[in-house]
């Protein structure tokens, strides 16, 4: 028994969750499929499965390297889901580009490729703050761009990105001090709702 309603039926558009790092953008992409049976994809597990480990593309190939195979996936990924022109009902069975959430790296939306790519989808944005996520970014090294002093790289992109994320953004979750249950629900509240004004 599904104890909430499902996806959106006719959500045509790829739902992208945008944020800082270390916000909940995958963890609700995972609790949007196992809650409501949406298609979830991280675009950073893409990339690894593609390209190996963050770290090692990093190390191995410098920052620009990284922003060029995320721009790469993350336009490949919304170019097989866009939905067709003028075919209102050719998703509404939710499978193909119906209810694909996709969560993307904390950058990703800096680069104008992407930014342009996301004007095509609903741009979700997780709102939060440092205290939120320090416990989730200190003594971990899976994130290169918060090296050498996470607390202070983070909140110094956390800054740089902000306009962004609030320009592209169509609907923002506040998500501090909330279960990540709460935060799931709200957004597929929002994305019903969306649909029935789109
Ligand atoms: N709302 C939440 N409540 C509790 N823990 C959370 C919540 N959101 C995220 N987390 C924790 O933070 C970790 C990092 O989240 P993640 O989704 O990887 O962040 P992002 O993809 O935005 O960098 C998760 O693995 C989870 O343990
Ligand atoms: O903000 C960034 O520049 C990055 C965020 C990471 O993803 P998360 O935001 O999911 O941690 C990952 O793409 C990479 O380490 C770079
Ligand atoms: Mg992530």
């Amino acid at each position: 028994m599904t104890p909430h309603p499902g996806p959106p039926a006719a959500l045509l558009k790829p739902v992208v969750i945008i944020g800082p790092m270390a916000a909940g953008k995958s963890f609700l992409g995972m609790w949007m499929a196992d809650l409501f049976g949406y298609t979830f994809i991280d675009a950073d597990q893409v990339i690894v499965s593609r390209h190996g480990s963050i770290q090692e593309i990093f190390v191995e190939h410098g920052e620009e390297r990284f922003r060029e195979l995320e721009r790469d996936t993350i336009c490949d990924l919304l170019g097989e889901h866009r939905p067709p022109p003028h075919d209102v009902h050719a998703n509404a069975s939710g499978t193909d580009s119906g209810a694909l959430v996709l969560s993307v790296g904390g950058g990703a939306p800096m680069h104008p490729d992407i930014a342009q790519a996301l004007a095509d989808t609903v741009v979700v944005y997780l709102k939060t703050d440092l205290e939120t996520v320090l416990p989730r970014i200190t003594g971990t090294f899976t994130r290169p761009m918060l090296r050498p002093d996470p607390r202070r790289r983070w909140t110094e992109l956390y800054e740089q990105r902000r306009p962004t994320f609030e320009r592209l953004a169509d609907i923002t979750l506040d998500v501090p001090g909330r279960p990540i249950q709460d935060i799931a629900i709200e957004l597929n509240n929002r994305l019903l709702h969306w649909e029935e004004n789109a």
